[in-house]
Formats: structure tokens, C-alpha cells, sequence
């Protein structure tokens, strides 16, 4: 077996079974370099390039097992994809991406975990946040540390209120592609599926996919997790030194963007692993977890922690098998399952999905994202959700986390550091006339910065509440429901 590497982003080195090393200075040809090679040897495909530190030698069947499993995963079913039209455009983009700095750095990620299993075993609490779509045109340091203030501000709402350390995740430096209930849109055009694919701008030339936007993506993903390590380098906050840390996360959807930026780190050469630098955490969408799909199966062979969203048609025993699959040894922090049932639904459908996994004895981070299931059109046209309604589904979920004595974990919310009116309700009583001025989504509504640092008040009472009960059950109440 042979192994192609990408080294130093700029040469590939070519390693064969004895070990010699043969390198090129092109790193586009990389045939120039296996003229000293035996041809019966099996030549790894270059689109499996991956970033190994010199002097590493990997062993050769955990590789080509890595390798063959990748390809595999991704070569099953996607749902959601864009249909590009220019391929070779789409060739020489990913080429370019495969060789692209990571935006993630692994180390983080790692770090990440850490925080989240502690959030798996209950001390302490995750804030996922940030835009529906991020856009290009949006993407400015006021606007990134618009959102990175607010977040901030929930977090310390958290840390008042129920005295919980929290761990930050931002919907920033990569949440570019939508999934879509719909192809079209309601003129007919294909439906904009995020800046990543293609343009919100309702002309049918704009909205053709076109995958130069995954080099943007890349570009602009790569400018804003550095605004947010500029932010954290400077800003103080109430926990220690790390308070202002926000992590990056983005729903892992356009699958030929998430296999260009998953690197195989050797770092321990004990135990090479796959590991996506596009983002710290990914999730998996409501839309795009079909079982045998190419999105579940890439998400089971990253190293970052995952995060899966279910909705109220997701049945227990289907839930207990994500689990199983995409953290099958049961590492804490590994998985957030993302619960999305409506307030309407939350308290039916989750006691069982709970149950069962919390039966099994597995360790997830469960969070609630109370948006996604609670949106319905104003009777002006737009698309909303009330306040009330995120704050009702916020309380059945902390209600049934009580009487099922598991960790409410988190929340996860789309939301924005700007002044918008797009959801309604909230303090300030945004209402469906305030949308013709202040609705600036790009896709779904998100709480404005006072109705997010609202919601985490909100949580955190919850939480205050939940541990006030918990220490009066150990002392023999027996309170185990709010
Ligand atoms: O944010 C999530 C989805 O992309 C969104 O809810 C789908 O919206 P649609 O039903 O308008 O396509
Ligand atoms: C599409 C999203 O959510 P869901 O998959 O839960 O619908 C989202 O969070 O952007």
C-alpha cells in the first residue's frame, strides 16, 4: 500500500510500505514524483490527502481503514446537496480547500470536548448560539462582537443566576448553508441555500450553485474565528481567564466542503484519527439524519464533538441508536443531542427519548433548541416564533429533565448581538409591525440580543431552581419535578 500525504499545506509527500518518502514540489501533479515507484503498488487517490506532521509514520492499515471509511460514509445518500453546476470548478475548489489551513485548530476542539463532558456530568451548562445564516455581507467585527457581547451576556446571566460555569459554542465562522423544506422558493426560483451553495438575491443566475462560494465560505469562516480569538485575547470576564473563549460550531450539510476540511491528525501516532478543522463542533440537522446517510456516517467518523438535532417525530429507540453509533464508546462531551419538539410537543415526546437513552446508561449533553419547532408565518408574511412559545418549550424541557433526574444541559438558539424584530414577544414586546423595518434575516427568525440575554435569565432561574431541588432531594424532600 501507498500512502499520498499533503505536508505543509504546499508539497505532498509519498510514502511506501517500507517507508521511503518521495517528494514533489507541485503539489496539483503529483505524478512527477512516483517515477521511483513500484507500479504494481497501490497509489492511495489524491482526494484523500491529509495533513501529517514530518517524521510521523502511520500504520498502514489504520490509515487505509480511516481512508476507505471516509470514502465510504460519504458516498452514501445526501440529502440537501447542492446540485453545482460547473464540476470543475467544484474540483479545483476542493483541491484547494484540501490543502487549506484548518480554521478549527485541533487543539481546541479537544479542549472543547473536555467542557462538554462536563456539561454530560452536570456542572455545567452550554449556550450554542448565533445566526440562522451567517452571510458574507453581514461579517464585520462590529457584527461579530455584537453577537460575541451577547453571548457573553447570557453567559454571565447563567453564571448569576444559578452560579453554573458555562461552556460558549457560537452558530459562527462556518454556519453558511441552509437545509430547505422546499426546492423552490414561493416565486419559483431554487430556494437559497446559504451563502456557502448560493445568493439570497431572488435572480435566477444568483441563485444557480456555484462553488467558488465554498472558497468564500472558507475565507470568511477562517476571518471570523479570529475576530473571536481577538475577542477572548481581550475581553474580561467573571469565570477566570477563559470566560470570553467561544468555540464555533455549524451544521455539517454540504458534504463536499466537510470532507475537503477533515484532516487525518497523527498527533498521537498511536491513534490516528479523523478530525473536521471546519469547525469545532458540527451537528447533524432534523433533515439530513437519515440513518444510512452520508451525513450520520461522516459525523460517526470525526473526532470533534457532534451534535444531532431531533424533533417530535424521532422515536426512542431510533435515538438510542444515533447515540450508540455516533459515540460508540461512550466518551462524555462526545454528543449533544439537540432537542427541537415545540412546546406544544416537548413534554409528550421527550420523556420517552430520555428514558431511553438515560436507561441505557449513556452520557450525552442534552440540550434544547427551542426555535425549530415553534415557527409559523405572521399574518403580515414572515416567518416567526413567539417568545413565549421558546420560553414555554425551554420549561418542559427543564420539567422533563426534573422528573427524569438527567442534566438539562444547554440551550441552543438562533439569535443575533443586533437590535431585529423577527420573533415576537419578548420585553421590549416586539410585534408582526415591527417586521417591515427590522426583519434581516437571511433565513429563519432569531431572537434579538435583549429577547436572547432574556431567554438565558429565564434558563438559569430554571437551573437555579433545578439545583435548589436536587439539594433539597438529597436531603431527604424527595422534589424531583418542578
Ligand atoms: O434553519 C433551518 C432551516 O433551514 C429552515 O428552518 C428551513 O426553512 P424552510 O422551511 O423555509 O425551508
Ligand atoms: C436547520 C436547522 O435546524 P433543524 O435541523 O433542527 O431544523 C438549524 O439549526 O439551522
Amino acid at each position: 500500500m501507498v500512502f499520498l500525504l499533503n505536508y505543509r499545506w504546499s508539497r505532498w509527500s509519498i510514502v511506501d510500505k517500507h517507508g521511503a518518502t518521495f517528494w514533489t514540489e507541485d503539489h496539483g501533479d503529483s505524478q512527477n514524483a512516483m517515477s521511483g515507484f513500484d507500479p504494481e503498488l497501490e497509489i492511495a487517490p489524491k482526494e484523500y490527502a491529509m495533513v501529517l506532521p514530518m517524521g510521523h509514520r502511520p500504520d498502514d492499515r489504520v490509515m487505509a481503514d480511516l481512508y476507505r471509511r471516509l470514502a465510504a460514509a460519504v458516498g452514501q445518500p445526501a440529502a440537501q446537496q447542492p446540485d453545482w453546476a460547473d464540476r470543475r470548478l467544484l474540483d479545483q475548489v476542493v483541491a484547494q480547500l484540501r490543502s487549506a489551513p484548518p480554521i478549527a485548530a485541533v487543539e481546541e476542539t479537544d479542549r472543547l470536548r473536555t467542557l462538554l463532558a462536563e456539561v454530560a456530568g452536570g456542572t455545567r451548562f452550554l449556550l450554542q448560539g448565533g445566526d440562522c445564516a451567517e452571510t458574507f455581507a453581514s461579517n464585520t467585527e462590529q457584527y461579530a462582537f455584537a453577537m460575541a457581547d451577547t453571548l457573553k451576556e447570557m453567559r454571565e446571566a447563567v453564571f448569576r443566576g444559578a452560579a453554573s460555569p458555562v461552556v460558549t459554542v457560537g452558530r459562527m465562522a462556518g454556519q453558511y448553508a441552509k437545509p430547505r423544506s422546499k426546492p423552490v422558493d414561493d416565486s419559483g426560483l431554487p430556494a437559497y441555500r446559504g451563502d456557502m451553495v448560493n445568493s439570497a438575491t431572488p435572480d435566477p443566475a444568483l441563485r444557480r450553485p456555484d462553488p467558488a462560494r465554498l472558497r468564500r465560505a472558507y475565507e470568511q469562516s477562517a476571518i471570523t474565528i479570529g475576530r473571536l480569538r481577538k475577542y477572548a485575547a481581550v475581553g474580561e470576564g467573571s469565570e477566570g481567564e477563559s470566560d470570553n473563549d467561544i468555540f464555533t460550531s455549524h451544521e455539517a450539510l454540504v458534504l463536499d466542503y466537510e470532507r475537503a476540511l477533515t484532516r487525518l491528525d497523527h498527533s498521537d501516532p498511536q491513534r490516528p484519527r479523523l478530525i473536521s478543522t471546519s469547525a469545532h463542533l458540527l451537528w447533524v440537522g432534523e433533515r439530513t439524519r437519515q440513518p444510512d446517510g452520508a451525513h450520520i456516517g461522516f459525523a460517526s467518523l470525526i473526532a470533534n464533538p457532534i451534535g444531532l438535532k431531533i424533533g417530535p417525530n424521532a422515536k426512542p429507540a431510533d435515538v438510542l441508536g444515533y447515540v450508540r453509533r455516533l459515540n460508540p464508546y461512550d466518551l462524555p462531551g462526545k454528543l449533544t443531542v439537540i432537542c427541537r419538539m415545540g412546546s406544544g410537543m416537548v413534554r409528550s415526546t421527550l420523556p420517552a427519548i430520555v428514558d431511553e437513552v438515560e436507561s441505557a446508561g449513556r452520557q450525552v449533553v442534552w440540550a434544547c433548541d427551542p426555535m425549530h419547532g415553534n415557527t409559523f408565518v405572521s399574518t403580515n408574511g414572515y416567518k416567526t416564533r413567539h417568545f413565549d412559545d421558546i420560553l414555554d418549550e425551554v420549561r418542559g424541557f427543564f420539567e422533563v429533565h426534573a422528573a427524569q433526574g438527567s442534566h438539562p444541559g444547554g440551550l441552543h438558539v438562533e439569535m443575533t448581538g443586533e437590535d431585529v424584530a423577527e420573533c415576537i414577544g419578548g420585553l421590549a414586546d416586539i410585534r408582526e409591525r415591527d417586521f417591515p423595518h427590522g426583519y434581516l434575516t437571511a433565513c429563519d427568525p432569531r431572537l434579538n440580543a435583549q429577547q436572547a440575554t432574556e431567554l438565558a435569565v429565564y434558563a438559569a432561574d430554571l437551573l437555579a431552581d433545578r439545583s435548589n431541588r436536587s439539594l433539597c432531594a438529597t436531603r431527604g424532600a424527595g422534589v424531583r419535578s418542578l
